[in-house]
Order: structure tokens, then sequence, then C-alpha cells
């Protein structure tokens, strides 16, 4: 039980901090509330909201977070010790964030001799003053107040009575925390165990551990601190951070929970960890990493024969948790690394009663490694894949049939190029013949298909392409290289996706386009 909460560690959310001080990443105002927001539905005990001497955004974050309700979280703002030479009243970042309203601050200061003599460039006693001074001046306007000890591991390592000063002084002047950083992230896990383990003897606050990744230890070094000691974890949202991050806490958080058997968040919470780790992505801006371990895509996707086969049997032959512990699901891959296991699971998600009995289950395999051999990719192309399989058990005809395909270019000296398809296509016995421009040939393909079958389909027109994405697959050929094209469409309800592979890129878009129509077609006359 840490502080007033049931909880055994508790976790110190820094992403709107040092999150923000990594490469890359600029939230908005608006940004940081919603994120604050999203934290506390997690659950998280402390949102560190940013640094209000630092910039004017910040500053406005404290004014405008005031207003909001938080249920699970203490928002706290970030600062220095004062300045060197100066009174702390007189100390514009300690003044900010007085004035920032935060009831809760968490001060760095230097535990470094190094740090102090050659950063700061002032002595030693005098570093130990200004976080006295800092600490004692902020305890008594009322505040809880977290003492980040900067560089602590390297300090310690180097002069290890300066760096316990520096956490004794701190202790003494009211600090309610005391929490440990490997600023450079070059510490090893049992380094990080074996100090701690020290500190433990001089130093009676509660203790936290604040890691960078630099040495990839980020996490490791995280839950080695706790088994020593610690009972205070910060961290950032999918690890984001200066340089190369700070320790994920969407990974330190599952194995607290669900490795130490240590909560950290209140029950039933961590179900809601991929998708707040998916959400600050999105707001960030940046691509969610597909096989961060708990809460990216692929971190429980399965593609290798073997272990589908086994996971059909048990799932925990290969996941080392249950997925949806923390809100994120079993995927299974189709490949031509796959054995029919892979094709009976996907089956079953497609709602077809197949079995490995059935000598069309082997021949659809078969065509599968085939087809990939040549350059298709079905991992990526459900909806191709579904219509393959269909095909396979006599499930699904096209719905209609080319007969010819023309596509004019033209380009001259003064005018940009123009495209225009024509084409002739059959449906039933009907023979449809229409001609489109567009911006480019593929576009003027899916304009001038859409206009022929509109009339017998008018569906056709409620699907948009999405996403549309081309790969050279053997580029030392040049321009005659073949390409897998991968198009991503959409109708009002769902996304599918769909691939076609040829040396021509429009062959190539083309096959992925009438698969995209014809799966539509084909999920429209299906019984709901
Ligand atoms: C380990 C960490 O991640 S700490 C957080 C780092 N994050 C940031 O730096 C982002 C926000 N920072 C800022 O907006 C600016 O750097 C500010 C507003 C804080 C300071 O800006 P400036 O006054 O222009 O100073 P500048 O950034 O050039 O240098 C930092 C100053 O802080 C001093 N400083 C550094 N750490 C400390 C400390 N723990 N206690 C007191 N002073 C410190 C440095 O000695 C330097 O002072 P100097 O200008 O007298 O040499
Ligand atoms: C406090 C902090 O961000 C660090 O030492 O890395």
């Amino acid at each position: 039980m840490v502080g007033n909460k049931k909880l055994d560690v508790v976790i110190y959310d820094t992403t709107l901090r040092d999150g923000s001080q990594g490469e890359g990443i600029s939230f908005s105002l608006d940004d940081k509330l919603k994120i604050a927001k999203k934290l506390d539905e997690l659950g998280v005990a402390y949102i560190e909201g940013g640094w209000p001497g630092s910039n004017p955004k910040d500053l406005e974050f404290f004014r405008q977070v005031k207003n909001m309700e938080f249920k699970n979280s203490r928002i706290t703002a970030f600062s220095s010790t004062r300045k060197a030479g100066i009174p702390i009243k007189q100390d514009n970042n300690i003044k900010t964030l007085l004035e920032s309203g935060a009831q809760t601050a968490a001060i760095f200061g230097k535990s470094w001799d190094f740090h102090v003599l050659r950063a700061l460039e002032t002595t030693l006693e005098e570093n130990l003053r200004m976080v006295r001074d800092t600490v004692s001046y902020l305890k008594d306007k009322g505040l809880e107040v977290i003492f980040d000890a900067e560089h602590f591991f390297d300090g310690y390592i180097n002069n290890p009575d300066y760096a316990l000063q520096v956490l004794k002084t701190a202790e003494e002047a009211g600090a309610d925390w005391v929490v440990l950083c490997d600023t450079n992230g070059g510490t090893m896990p049992w380094e990080v165990e074996k100090i701690i383990l020290e500190v433990k003897k001089h130093i009676k606050a509660p203790l936290g551990i604040h890691a960078h990744n630099d040495s990839a230890c980020a996490v490791t070094n995280s839950l080695m601190a706790v088994r020593a000691g610690c009972t205070q974890v910060q961290g950032t949202m999918n690890g984001f951070g200066e340089r190369c991050g700070n320790a994920d806490l969407c990974a330190v958080i599952p194995n607290l929970e669900l490795k130490m058997g240590l909560r950290c968040l209140p029950e039933g919470k961590l179900k809601n960890l991929t998708e707040a780790a998916h959400y600050i992505s999105e707001i960030a801006n940046m691509p969610h990493y597909n096989n961060q371990p708990f809460v990216g895509y692929g971190a429980f996707a399965h593609k290798g024969g073997v272990h589908v086969s086994a996971l059909l049997k048990d799932a925990l032959t290969y996941e080392h948790i249950n997925p949806e512990d923390v809100g994120n699901h079993r995927r299974v891959l189709v490949s031509e690394l796959s054995g029919l296991s892979n094709l009976l699971y996907k089956a079953r998600e497609f709602n077809m009663d197949i079995n490995n009995y059935d000598a069309r289950t082997r021949e659809v395999i078969k065509m599968i490694k085939e087809l990939e051999n040549q350059g298709f990719q079905f991992e990526g192309a459900d909806a191709s894949l579904e219509l393959l399989l269909r095909k396979g058990f006599g499930q699904y005809e096209d719905f209609f049939k080319l007969n010819n395909l023309k596509i004019i270019l033209e380009k001259s000296e003064e005018d940009n190029i123009t495209s225009e398809a024509m084409i002739k296509v059959t449906v039933g016995d009907k023979v449809f013949h229409t001609a489109a421009e567009g911006d480019g040939p593929v576009n003027a393909l899916d304009n001038c298909l859409r206009k022929a079958l509109t009339e017998v389909y008018p569906e056709i027109s409620e699907m948009h392409l999405t996403d549309y994405k081309v790969r050279v697959l053997n580029g030392n050929e040049g321009t005659a290289a073949k390409v897998r094209v991968l198009i991503e469409s959409s109708d009002q309800t769902s996304k599918w996706s769909t691939v076609g592979v040829s040396e021509n890129i429009i062959e190539a878009s083309w096959q992925a386009l009438v698969d995209s129509i014809n799966y539509l077609l084909m999920k429209r006359r299906m019984p709901k």
C-alpha cells in the first residue's frame, strides 16, 4: 500500500513532459489536455503536465487543467532546483511553478558531482543549498514535493558519498519522494539493484525510479528498482522521451501487475492499456510500433504454422499472457509459413466451416504458398485471402467479367499528363461499355470500373479507397521490376484490404481493385 491508495507501486507518467522531449513530438495544448484525461482514465497516480517555467503552453496547461476533474491522477508540475547564487524567492522557475497552482512539484536537482562542477559551474556546497532551499520552500508552501535526483546512478558510481548527501539533503528538507534517475540511460540492471539496496540503508523517504532507455534497459531497470524497494516508477506511454526515450509504461505496468503481482493501477484498468497507448500515439502523430510488447497490434500476432497449431490446442503454448488482460487481441496471419492450422483459424474468423481432412484445405494452402512465392502477401490482405479461400471451396464466383480494357496516357510539352480509361465488362448477359478520366491511370481505371458497374451494383458508390501502397519486389530490375499493390477500402461500417502483383503496376492495381469490389459485393449478399 502506497500513500492512501491501495497500490503496491505508484505510476508517475511523464509523457507530457519528458515524452515531449522526444524528437518529432510536439503536443498542442489541446493534445496535452486530452492525453491527461486519457491517463486519468487509465488510472496512473501522477501526471507530470509540463514545466510551467519553460513556455507559455505549459503554463496555460496548468491554468486549464484546474477546471478539469481527475478521478485517479494528481497533476504534477516540473522544475529545477533554484538557480545557483540567487535567493529562492527570486527564482523565476519556482515563482512560475507556484503560479501554476499545481499541488505537487517534481524538482530535479544534480546528484553527480561532475555535473555540478561542469554543467552548473558551481560548488558542491552551493548545489546542496539549492536542493535544500527549493524543497523546503515548496514544502512550506504546502506542496507535495518529489525530488528527482538527476544522474543519480552515474553520480553514485563516481562519488557515492556526495550522491547520497544530495538525497539526504532532499529528505531532510521534507521531500515526500526521492526519485533516482538514470538520466543518461547507461546503467545496467545489476548496478541499479545493487545501488538501490545501498541507498535504502541511508534514505527512509519512499524511493522512485526514472530510467532512460539509451542501453535498451529502461523497463528492466525500472523492474529491478521495484524489486530493490522503489515504490514509484516514472515513465512515458510508448516510451516516448529524450534521445532513446524513457521507460515504456506500456511494458512496465503489465509486468508489475501480471508478472510481479504488484497492483499499480486501480482494479480493472489494465485492460484499457492498449487503447490508451494507441490513442496517445495517434495524438502524438507517431506511428505505433507494431511489435511493441503488450500493446502493439503484432504483440499477439502468430505467423508460423507450428505456433498456430499449438496455439489452437492451448494459447499458453505461444503466449506469455492472455492478450485481453491488457486490452489487446490475438491475430493469426496466413502466409507461405502457414500450415493447415493457420487456415482453419482464419476460416473460423471468416465464418467458414472447413476442416483439415478436406483435400481442398491443402489445395488452398498450396496455392497461397505458390502465390506468395510470386510476390503476393496475404497477411496484410485479409479480403483477398477470404476470396481465395471461398473460391477454393466453391462458395464464391466473380460478380463481373472483364471483356477488355484500354488506358490512354497523353502528354505534350505544354500540357500535364492526362489519363483516360475505357472498359467493357459483362455482368450476367449484359455488357457495359464506359470511359472515364482520372488523376492518374489507376484513378482513371477505378473511376471507369465503378461507372460501368454502378447501374447493376449501386452499393459500389458507398465504397472508398482509403489507402494505396506500392512495394517494388525486385528493385534491381529497374522499371521492369515486379510490384505488389495493397489497397485498403472502406464503406460506412468496415475496412478491408486486397493485394495484386505484377511487373505492370496497372495490372497489379487492377487485381487489387477487382478483389476489393468483389469482396464488397460478396459481403453485402451474405446473411447478417
Ligand atoms: C534531465 C531532464 O530532462 S531535465 C529537463 C530538461 N528539459 C528541458 O530543458 C526543457 C525545458 N527547458 C527550457 O525551456 C529552458 O531550458 C529553461 C526555460 C528551463 C531554461 O532556459 P535558459 O534560462 O535560457 O537556460 P538554458 O536552457 O540555456 O540553460 C539551462 C540553465 O539551467 C541551469 N540548470 C540546469 N539544471 C539545473 C538545476 N538542476 N538546478 C538549477 N539550475 C539548473 C543550467 O546551469 C543553465 O544555467 P545557465 O544559463 O546559468 O548556465
Ligand atoms: C529528471 C529527468 O528527467 C531525468 O533525470 O532524466
